[in-house]
């Protein structure tokens, strides 16, 4: 899936449920007002516990990124700490900075060495903003005054001119790596970026603590859905894998129809051009098979072998589709990188290759088996295998078609 599809999906429902959750707070409800007066604690344990979880998963950022928010409950330790210093502390761009570079880092676990590093770029990121404010002040700001008078008047009893520009640029950052890697890790954090400027803005303690208990809430089910990806999808294509096919059979009725679709000469790409490049064919093909019609799901089975189901069809019915699939297969026109090794010469049967300057152009073929589940088949492996010899047919036939079992 494209990586601004894959942000659109993730970061949304992200956004959207922390938006409702400060729409809800700001309503001030008194049984929520009651709740989280009785409660002062929830968003510092619900965080504590987020950070635990992370821990376990090994998502030394997001431990990270609890912490500081912890931190953030216990707003008088940052400015006691500027007063100890001799400085006004600039918290809420502090933060959003240690955030954003959390957001860009990766995740270095929690042996001794590591986490000294990572806590000493955080204390470095702190320091080095605390003076950028300082040096910033220093200068003329008139550069600043159109961004002041879009501020005029609310937002700018809350932010000054040089805040909202930072807050700007640390986000586009954020973006920027969201939009390279969406994962929902990433979303999280990005989120968490995004709340502080609005914290800022609405000072409110209750608008604060449920803020911060929607964000632990958010970090625990970004892990749950991450857990839930490795488990059930394929990592290479990022489709269900045969996990998720075992248990999607077990909601299938008596009634479907299994296809086992297998890419034609496939050692040939690998020998040919290297294991990379049958990567990107094993990618392009997984993304034509869940581009499939007639209501059919599809899985990476292993290897170059998928699995398409049509629950409540015969075979009959879903014949088009799959013929249609492996016309689209067909007719893709994939480019293809340079090898990322010295090229072997492959032996048996080759895919036709043609060269258009630097780039090199690969006709990519399937076979695919249709099986039907019928009286005499009781389960779904049956009904596989029925397909698997379907499969088979469709090879020898010459390849690049589909045959019914
Ligand atoms: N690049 C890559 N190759 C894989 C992966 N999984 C399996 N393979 C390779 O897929 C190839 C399967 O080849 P074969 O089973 O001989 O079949 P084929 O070349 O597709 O030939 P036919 O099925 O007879 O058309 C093997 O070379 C495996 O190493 C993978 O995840 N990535």
């Amino acid at each position: 899936m494209h990586n601004l599809q894959l942000l659109a999906r993730r970061a949304l429902p992200a956004l959207l449920f922390l938006m409702a959750s400060l729409i809800i707070a700001t309503s001030g409800h008194p049984q929520l007002v009651k709740w989280f007066g009785q409660l002062t604690y929830l968003p510092v344990i619900s965080l504590l516990i987020a950070a635990l979880v992370a821990m376990k998963f090994s998502r030394s950022r997001m431990v990270l990124c609890c912490l500081l928010l912890v931190s953030m409950e216990f707003t008088g330790f940052w400015p006691a700490l500027g007063e100890l210093a001799g400085v006004t502390l600039p918290v809420t761009a502090i933060l959003m900075a240690q955030l954003g570079w959390l957001l860009w880092s990766r995740d270095k676990g929690f042996a001794p060495l590591n986490a000294t590093i990572s806590l000493s770029q955080l204390a470095a990121v702190a320091v080095g903003t605390t003076l950028l404010f300082h040096q910033l002040s220093l200068q003329p700001q008139s550069w600043l005054a159109p961004i002041n008078a879009w501020l005029y008047p609310d937002l700018a009893r809350h932010f000054s001119a040089l805040e909202a520009v930072f807050y700007l640029l640390v986000l586009l950052l954020g973006l920027g790596r969201l939009a390279f890697n969406p994962t929902n890790n990433h979303c999280a954090l990005f989120v968490s970026m995004l709340m502080l400027p609005i914290l800022q803005y609405q000072s409110q303690p209750l608008v604060s603590q449920v803020a911060l208990f929607a964000l632990a809430v958010l970090f625990l089910f970004s892990i749950i859905l991450d857990s839930h990806n490795m488990a059930f999808r394929d990592e290479l294509t990022g489709i269900p894998s045969r996990r998720a096919l075992m248990q999607y059979v077990q909601t299938l009725g008596g009634k479907y129809v299994v296809v086992m679709a297998d890419i034609d000469h496939f050692k040939a790409f690998n020998d040919t051009y290297g294991h990379d490049v049958g990567d990107q064919v094993l990618r392009m093909v997984a993304s034509r098979m869940t581009g499939i019609t007639g209501g059919g799901r599809a899985f990476r089975y292993g290897g170059e072998e998928f699995t398409l189901v049509f629950a409540r069809k015969d075979a009959d019915q879903v014949e088009e589709h799959v013929e249609s699939l492996r016309r689209s297969i067909a007719d893709y026109k994939m480019v293809i990188r340079a090898p990322d090794r010295p090229v072997k010469k492959s032996r048996g049967k080759k895919k036709p290759v043609k060269k258009s300057g630097l780039r090199q152009l690969v006709q990519v073929t399937c076979s695919f088996g249709v099986a039907e589940k019928g009286k005499d088949q009781g389960s779904f492996e049956a009904v596989m295998k029925q397909a698997d010899v379907a499969l088979y047919q469709a090879k020898k036939a010459g390849r690049n078609c589909v045959k019914l079992s």
